[in-house]
Parts: C-alpha cells; sequence; structure tokens
C-alpha cells in the first residue's frame, strides 16, 4: 500500500518541511509517503469563503489517484490512540487500496471532500494549524507502522 497526504496550503516552513521529511523517510520501506500540497482558495474583500472552500474541494478530489480509501484529517474525526490507529493502518493495508489522508483549508474541508471521504482522523479536540497537522500525522503513522513492524519506536 502506498499513502498520498493531500494538504490544503502551500510553502511550509523549513521547520515543518524537515521535519515532515525526516518521518517520510523513516517510513519509506513500511509505507512510502507522498505529499500532495493544494493551492488554497482565494480569500479577502469581496470573496466568498464558501466558494474558496469549494475550489480547495475541487482541487484536492482532482488530485485523487483512482478509488483510493480516502481519510479526512479533522478535529470532528475519531480520535484513535497510537494503538487503535496501528490497527486501522493494518485494515487499511487489508484493503488492496491506495490510502490518501486530507488536510482541509483554513474553514476545514469543502461539503465534496467530506461525502467522498471513508474514514475521519481526530488528532483530539484542538484546533491545530494545518502545517502542524501535516507533521503530526506523519510521525503517528510512522508509529503506526513502527508498531506494526514489533521496531521499539514506541513504548506505551
Ligand atoms: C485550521 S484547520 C481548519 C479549522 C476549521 N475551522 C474546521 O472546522 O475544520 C485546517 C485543517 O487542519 C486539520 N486539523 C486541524 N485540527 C485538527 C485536529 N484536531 N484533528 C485533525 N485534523 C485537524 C483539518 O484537516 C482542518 O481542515
Amino acid at each position: 500500500m502506498k499513502a498520498k497526504l493531500i494538504a490544503v496550503g502551500e510553502r511550509a516552513p523549513r521547520w515543518v518541511a524537515e521535519g515532515f521529511e525526516e518521518y517520510r523517510k523513516r517510513l519509506s520501506h513500511w509505507l512510502p509517503l507522498e505529499l500532495v500540497e493544494v493551492e488554497p482558495g482565494v480569500r479577502g474583500k469581496n470573496r466568498d469563503v464558501a466558494r474558496a472552500t469549494a475550489d480547495e474541494g475541487a482541487r484536492v478530489l482532482a488530485a485523487l489517484s483512482k478509488s483510493p480509501l480516502v481519510v479526512t484529517l479533522d478535529g470532528r474525526g475519531r480520535p484513535w490512540s497510537s494503538e487503535q490507529l496501528a490497527q486501522r493502518l493494518e485494515h487499511w493495508r487489508g484493503q488492496g487500496r491506495d490510502l490518501v489522508l486530507l488536510i482541509g483549508g483554513p474553514e476545514g474541508h469543502a461539503d465534496d471532500v467530506l461525502a467522498r471521504a471513508d474514514e475521519s482522523w481526530s488528532l483530539g479536540p484542538l484546533t491545530l494549524p494545518h502545517m502542524l497537522v501535516r507533521l503530526v500525522a506523519a510521525e503517528q503513522l510512522y508509529r503506526a507502522a513502527a508498531m506494526l513492524a514489533n521496531h521499539p519506536y514506541h513504548r506505551a
């Protein structure tokens, strides 16, 4: 199984890019993870925020490979523990489909994206900045993959 993280938001600061790259590399022999950044919708004076979110959603859906398993990152999703995430990862691997994780824009995910999602993953009830979300998600995927490989990275 391959995984893709599609994130609304471009030009990650260096500390995010380096941190993400660190976990992407560590994950690579267990779960190849590709990052795809999607241009945010235009906001500002005389701009409709709903329209901007819908534009983001259209770009996200256009970036999906064929028939992947789609998981949104969303504060209203399921707050899996790291052990539960490892179980989900094992389950997703058994589906024989590629995995796509989605990070939304400033107002969250577009309705069309929510309608396409198979599952929704919450990192907890706090609203996190989207750049931090990609970093934490990559670390937690690495932790989950390490658990499944009986690697000693995770100590409960
Ligand atoms: C700044 S947040 C958007 C907040 C927006 N008001 C909402 O209700 O979703 C940008 C993106 O970061 C992700 N995100 C933020 N906090 C999260 C959390 N606690 N768990 C999972 N994803 C989160 C989501 O993908 C969200 O669409």
